[in-house]
């Protein structure tokens, strides 16, 4: 079996690399310090027969007794392998790349380059394996490498060298193996891919390479196998072999287990992301071909990862810009719902603005017409209310009886015999006994009319004055009858006492307050005296003339 279906490994690589497992695995601590033991001692051999071999001045960098380290830098630029092994055999290696200068042993290969170290190892290890020496990896000579693969083959060539010297009669064997019928052609497609592991053979390019490398591989193998055996003693190689096959098993399965995975993860997402159908084909009915159809097929997955990488960024970008796009237009959807509403509102509102424009108009119409009609009722009333005066009469008289002065009330008689409303008898003297005249006005007030009283009937006429009729109040009487007190007020006038002129001033300007909004009265006072049938002027500032004590009244000028 050399591989299983759609695997890109094969067993013979998994077989060696845990045989490379198994060389560098740990060991319990006594094998490994006998191991150990017996590593140096073989090293040390190996060493003294290649400067037997080489000489002293040419292997004078590889001491008698070196260590893993000293060993590999001393072989580490092929010279002392390739001279000794031209010594052995005339002409088995044809070139070998001289170092510049005396010293071979160059720390970190600064004197040759590594190309040059590798055309002497790997020139050696043709030879070698034209022979059928046991050989080595070209990376054994690098750090980390396993030296003990290199002692081995030095010892193999000193074998092989005392076969030679002892007549070379019958076939030359090393450590029980027959010498292998090999190709340099193998290792020299092999060794030109220097300080490779040994899994990097196993990925073939084409059929042909496979088959070489399949062949390659089983002589790899086989060299292994001799050297992990070589140095083991019988009782120790079931154990040992019982552990390889162990550790192949193990390594089979979780490399198949590994390749399964790979390949259901890749399905999985290619198939969930793009539908297509699974780009994963392999063949099993040519187990030969089976290791360059899953070269192929890492090619193609490698190819389809990639595509479906890229594709599942266009993916990715395509629904960014779809998610941009959809959100743009649920946006613009809402905006046009929102000016739909809008303009809806706004006509709402403008009708509702007419609405109640119009039902202003008619509230104002409503009160333009009660306004006209509220001012024809006022004049209305205006003009019945002075028909009334004038029925009343446009010329009225009062009567007021003047009540007897503090002091004189106990020695006088009253002539007033009798007052009825607008009637009043006086007592008057006659020859034949008493006498009685009676008189009639519009009314009588007795001695305890007061100033409020006497005002009540002059009120109307004030009112008549502001709708621009013409009144005249005056009084007549003797001298001392009341007239002034009337008409004023006593000297010691109060809001009480108050006569009719303040009454009839307070009324005037109040009414003409009330009426500002529609009408405005331009109100002037003039005060005259006629005496002995003359007429002054009792405002005017003159020493001749009387000046009126109660002038302040020219201050109720309206504004
Ligand atoms: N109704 C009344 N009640 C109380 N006292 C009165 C009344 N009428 C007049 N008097 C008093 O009588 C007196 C004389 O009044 P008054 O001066 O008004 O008379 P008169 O007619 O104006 O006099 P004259 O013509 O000389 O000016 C005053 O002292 C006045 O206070």
């Amino acid at each position: 079996m050399a591989a299983s279906e759609g695997l890109s490994f094969s067993v013979a690589s998994v077989v060696e690399d845990v045989l490379h497992q198994q060389w560098n695995r740990p060991r319990a601590l006594d094998l490994e310090t006998r191991r150990a033991e017996e590593a140096a001692s073989r090293r040390y051999e190996a060493a003294h027969w290649l400067r037997k071999m080489a000489g002293i001045v040419a292997a004078k960098d590889l001491p008698a007794e070196p260590s893993e380290e000293e060993f590999r830098l001393g072989l580490r630029s092929g010279l002392i392998l390739c001279n000794v092994l031209n010594r052995i055999q005339l002409g088995a290696v044809p070139k070998v790349v001289e170092s510049l200068n005396d010293s071979a042993l160059i720390p970190d290969g600064a004197a040759l380059s590594a190309y040059q170290y590798f055309e002497n190892v790997r020139n050696f290890l043709v030879a070698a394996e034209e022979i059928g020496l046991p050989t080595f990896e070209a990376s054994d000579l690098e750090q980390g490498g396993i030296s003990s693969r290199v002692v081995n083959s030095v010892l193999a060539l000193k074998s092989y060298h005392e076969w030679k010297q002892a007549g070379g009669n019958g076939v030359w064997k090393f450590g029980g193996n027959v010498k292998p019928n090999t190709s340099v052609k193998q290792f020299v497609r092999k060794n030109l891919e220097p300080f490779t592991n040994s899994s990097s053979r196993n990925v073939p390019t084409n059929e042909k390479t496979a088959d070489a490398n399949k062949t390659n591989s089983s002589r790899s193998l086989g060299t292994l196998v001799h050297a992990l055996l070589s140095d083991k003693k019988p009782e120790e190689i079931p154990q040992l072999v019982e552990s390889v096959l162990t550790k192949v098993v193990e390594e089979f399965e979780h490399r198949v287990a590994s390749q399964n995975e790979l390949r259901q993860t890749i399905s999985d997402d290619f198939t969930t992301a793009k539908g297509k159908k699974s780009f994963m084909k392999f063949s099993d009915d040519n187990n030969m071909k089976v290791e360059d159809k899953s070269h192929t097929l890492k090619h193609k997955q490698e190819r389809s990862c990639r595509n479906y990488t890229t594709d599942e960024k266009s993916s990715k970008q395509i629904i960014k810009q779809q998610m941009i796009f959809n959100r743009q237009g649920s946006d613009l959807q809402e905006l046009k719902q929102t000016l739909c509403a809008t303009k809806a509102g706004m006509q709402f509102m403008q009708m509702k603005f007419h609405e109640e424009l119009h039902n202003l108009g008619m509230h104002i119409h409503g009160l333009a017409h009660a306004a006209s009609g509220y001012h024809r009722v006022l004049e209305e009333n205006r003009r019945l209310y002075n028909e009334v005066q004038d029925l009343k009469g446009s010329i009225r008289v009062y009567c007021r009886v003047r009540p007897f002065l503090s002091g004189k009330s106990n020695s006088y008689m009253s002539t007033v015999e009798h007052i009825e409303e607008g009637n009043i008898t006086i007592k008057t003297p006659s020859k034949y006994g008493k006498g009685h005249r009676s008189f009639s006005f519009n009314k009588v007030f007795g001695t305890s009319a007061t100033q409020a009283e006497v005002f009540l009937d002059m009120q109307p006429l004030i009112r008549s004055v502001l709708d621009g009729y013409n009144v005249c109040i005056f009084a007549y009487g003797q001298t001392g009858s009341g007239k002034t007190y009337t008409m004023t007020g006593p000297k010691d006038i109060t809001e009480h006492n108050q006569g009719v002129n303040y009454r009839s001033l307070r009324d005037l300007f109040y009414l003409a307050e009330q009426r500002k909004e529609t009408v405005c009265y331009d109100v002037s006072v003039q005060m005259t005296e006629i005496y002995n049938e003359q007429v002054r002027d009792l405002l005017v500032g003159d020493s001749l003339n009387k000046k009126y004590p109660y002038s302040p009244c020219l201050n109720l000028l309206p504004p």
